[in-house]
């Protein structure tokens, strides 16, 4: 701690700490003394981990982008076989497995040919994932001076990437919404089934989706609940998609399609519950608070409102959420990831009572705030 040699006032109890953990003298007596030296190498270890985290995704991307785990499905292979395949060298090939066995993805056999790891081989099932990994392309790019990007200085890409944020019109092209939207769909899997296990559907008899994309979810909700009705709300070029995906699934007679904006329409009325899943996030409180009058005016007393989104985990940091998703929609400038309790507090303003919060099994899949609209309770 060179530069904070002499303090200016006089240091809490918790800053002389903080300079005795800081000084190297202190950490060299920790790193020799037997039954401590253990912490000593474990923070170590996390420091790096903290350290090195770009190289260890950029390595992954790489993976993705050669499509290596898909070429280990059914068997293993030795690095000039891939290397051929993939347009590398055999000694960049041969960097590129080592790392991959070293995050857990891929197995070095003793052959020296290199196998699919059962995590791996798990990432390939995961729906929407590479998908995802792929598009951090244009995440990374933002955050690679990360100190100007803080202070506003930067013209975020992640901003454009995403086309309905800025409201109805930005979200004209339909290619770049299927694009959008696909990536949506596809990682909304994991989100519909954790909210299912942890959301409470009881005496829902009509659940309508604001911002439900194509459809993802009400299909998931619809296969699980065969006897709720189904509403999906979202932007009309967005709700092209789900026509089809409605029919897929055998839904068409549950489900109706409401194709509006949610800045400048009312929502229909009908639903006895509202689900607003990654929504929330995408928007300020501006808009968030007036879009949870229009649910509130929506639904009928007694009515339920559903968030599920990732959550900050406000006064207790979330690795998952505080970081990745709290610079993601900072990139996207218009929304941010709100804590259960700022998200309570907005369903309070909005007139909603019995404001219940979850964290999520998996945070960085999803949160839950449930809430009701006071009056009478909807019939079960
Ligand atoms: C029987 C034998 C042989 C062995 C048994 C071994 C065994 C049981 C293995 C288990 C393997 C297994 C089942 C693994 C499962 C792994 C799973 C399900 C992993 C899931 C991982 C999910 C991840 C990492 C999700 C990441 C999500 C991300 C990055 C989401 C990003 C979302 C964004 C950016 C959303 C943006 C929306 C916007 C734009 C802000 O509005
Ligand atoms: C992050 S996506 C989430 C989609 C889906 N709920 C999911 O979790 O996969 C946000 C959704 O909100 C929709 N949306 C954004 N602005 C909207 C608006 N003004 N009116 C209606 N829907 C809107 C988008 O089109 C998009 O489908």
């Amino acid at each position: 701690m060179t530069d904070s040699a002499a303090p200016a006032v006089a240091p809490t109890l918790r800053g002389r700490l903080n300079r005795l953990i800081g000084s190297p003298r202190f950490q060299a007596l920790i790193a020799r003394t037997p039954g401590l030296r253990r912490i000593s190498r474990s923070e170590g270890v996390a420091m790096f981990d903290l350290i090195s985290g770009f190289v260890q995704s950029q390595s992954l991307l790489a993976l993705v982008e050669l499509r290596v785990l898909h070429r280990l499905v059914d068997t293993p292979a030795a690095p000039a076989a891939l290397a051929a395949d993939c347009g590398l060298t055999e000694r960049r090939m041969a960097i590129l497995l080592q790392a991959g066995a070293a995050l857990g993805l891929l197995k070095r056999q003793r052959d020296g040919r290199f196998a699919l790891a059962q995590r791996g081989a798990a990432f390939l099932g995961v729906p929407g994932l590479e998908a995802m990994v792929r598009h951090h392309a244009v995440l990374y790019k933002d955050l690679a001076d990360p100190v100007a990007f803080l202070k506003g200085e930067t013209d975020p890409g992640l901003a454009q990437f995403w086309p309905y944020v800025f409201g109805a019109a930005g979200a004209a092209d339909p290619e770049v919404v299927a694009t959008y939207s696909n990536l949506m769909a596809d990682s909304q899997a994991l989100v519909a089934a954790d909210t299912l296990a942890q959301v409470d559907f009881r005496g829902i008899t009509h659940l309508m989706d604001v911002g439900g994309g194509t459809g993802a979810f009400l299909a998931a909700v619809g296969q699980a609940h065969p006897a709720i009705r189904l509403s999906l709300f979202d932007l009309p070029v967005v709700v092209e998609g789900a026509t089809a995906r409605f029919a897929a699934a055998g839904l068409s007679d549950r489900a109706t399609i409401h194709p509006g904006s949610f800045r400048d329409d009312d929502l229909p009325r009908g639903a006895d519950a509202i689900s607003l899943v990654r929504v929330l996030f995408d928007h300020s409180d501006e808009t968030v608070a007036a879009l949870l009058k229009r649910v509130f005016a929506a639904l009928p007393p007694g009515g339920r409102v559903i968030v599920s989104e990732t959550m900050s985990g406000g006064a207790h940091p979330d690795r998952t959420t505080d970081v990745y998703f709290a610079f993601y929609t900072a990139a996207m400038r218009t929304g941010r990831v709100r804590s259960a309790d700022e998200i309570a507090a907005l369903l309070a303003a909005a007139g909603f009572e019995n404001v219940r919060a979850r964290w999520g099994y998996r945070p960085f899949i999803a949160s839950f705030v449930t809430a009701r609209k006071p009056g009478m309770q909807a019939a079960a």
